[in-house]
């Protein structure tokens, strides 16, 4: 059996530039992982079937699983003749805005060029992951990235200053697709990418904090106006600076001291089942 980690992300900015032809949106963004990972299992098998096995009973076990899509995509494109079985140890939370699934697909990937011995470049493997969603391409490589495109084109950064990063996800799912839906392009105040850009270049933990922006957050506050509370809690408890990740609902908190880490954290568990106190991950993953 191998083992892969799959870890979450957050968007520290996700700007909207314009809608495409193809119905998606051009974006910018800037993403980062974070230590709170699924763990994916691998084992290869004779009869050539993709099974999937979950700790977690609220995704799929077939071919809409973002894992299983993965393996059946890497076993068309090199011609795999062995199947695989997937057992997926869940911790991030689901249609979070945490990119749990596509990290999963991630995941999968790597690991079954591993276990099968595929030889595919990191490159190679980040374009079969866009084929699967706009998040696997960046899931791929890890660490600290500039998104661009549907997401797609990923331009590595440095690690970010060091912090605490707390998690809370209201018990609500959202629908990405839903919430670019419902963007006005008219309307948006877009965020200073090249700013944070910069505080992450010059390891400037303040200039970081005051960079933070997401354009979806006013669709998901209009959705789920109990976001915006929890949004308003985490000020309140003392973060450094607060965003949603992504289309949410997960709303993260950004702080460097540990009493006011414990604070946000307790304060925060009233509010919410689903609550983490992680570091971010620094460095880029290297190839599994
Ligand atoms: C919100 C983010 O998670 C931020 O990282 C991503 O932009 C979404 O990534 P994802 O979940 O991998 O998204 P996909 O599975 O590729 O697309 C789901 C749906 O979101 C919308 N979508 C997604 C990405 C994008 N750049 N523009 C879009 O309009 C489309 O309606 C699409 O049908
Ligand atoms: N391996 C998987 N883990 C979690 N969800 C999955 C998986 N495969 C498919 N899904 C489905 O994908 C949907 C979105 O779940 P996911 O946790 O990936 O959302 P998300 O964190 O909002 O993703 P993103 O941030 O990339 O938009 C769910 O409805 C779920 O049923």
């Amino acid at each position: 059996m191998l083992y892969v980690k799959a870890p979450a992300k957050i968007n520290l900015t996700l700007d909207v530039l314009y809608k495409r032809p193809d119905n998606y949106h051009e974006v910018e963004m800037i993403m980062t992982t974070v230590d709170l990972s699924d763990r994916i299992g691998l084992e290869s098998r004779a009869d050539g079937l993709i099974k999937i096995i979950s700790t977690n009973g609220f995704i799929p076990d077939d071919s809409r699983n973002l894992a299983y899509q993965a393996a059946q995509l890497i076993k068309d494109t090199c011609g795999v003749a062995h199947g695989v079985t997937i057992s997926i140890e869940k911790e991030i939370p689901v249609a979070a805005g945490l990119a749990g699934g596509s990290s999963d697909a991630a995941a999968t990937l790597k690991g079954l060029n591993e276990l099968w011995e595929l030889g595919l470049s990191i490159d190679t493997l980040a374009e079969l992951g866009a084929k699967i969603g706009s998040d696997v391409s960046f899931c791929i490589y890890g660490g600290t990235a500039l998104a661009t495109g549907r997401g797609e084109v990923i331009q590595k950064l440095p690690a970010p200053p060091t912090c605490w990063v707390v998690l809370a996800k209201p018990k609500i799912g959202v629908s990405t697709a839903q919430v670019y839906g419902g963007l006005n392009i008219e309307e948006i105040e877009h965020p200073n990418t090249k700013m944070m850009i910069q505080a992450i270049e010059t390891n400037d933990y303040d200039l970081m904090c005051n960079s933070v922006g997401n354009v979806l957050e006013s669709v998901t506050f209009k959705l789920h106006p109990e976001v915006v509370m929890i949004k308003e809690q985490m000020k309140r408890f003392g973060a450094d600076a607060v965003l949603m990740s992504g289309s949410g609902p997960t709303v993260f908190a950004l702080v460097d001291n540990e009493s006011r880490l414990g604070r946000i954290y307790n304060g925060l568990r009233g509010f919410c089942d689903e609550v983490f106190a992680v570091r971010l991950l620094g460095e880029r993953n290297s190839l599994a």
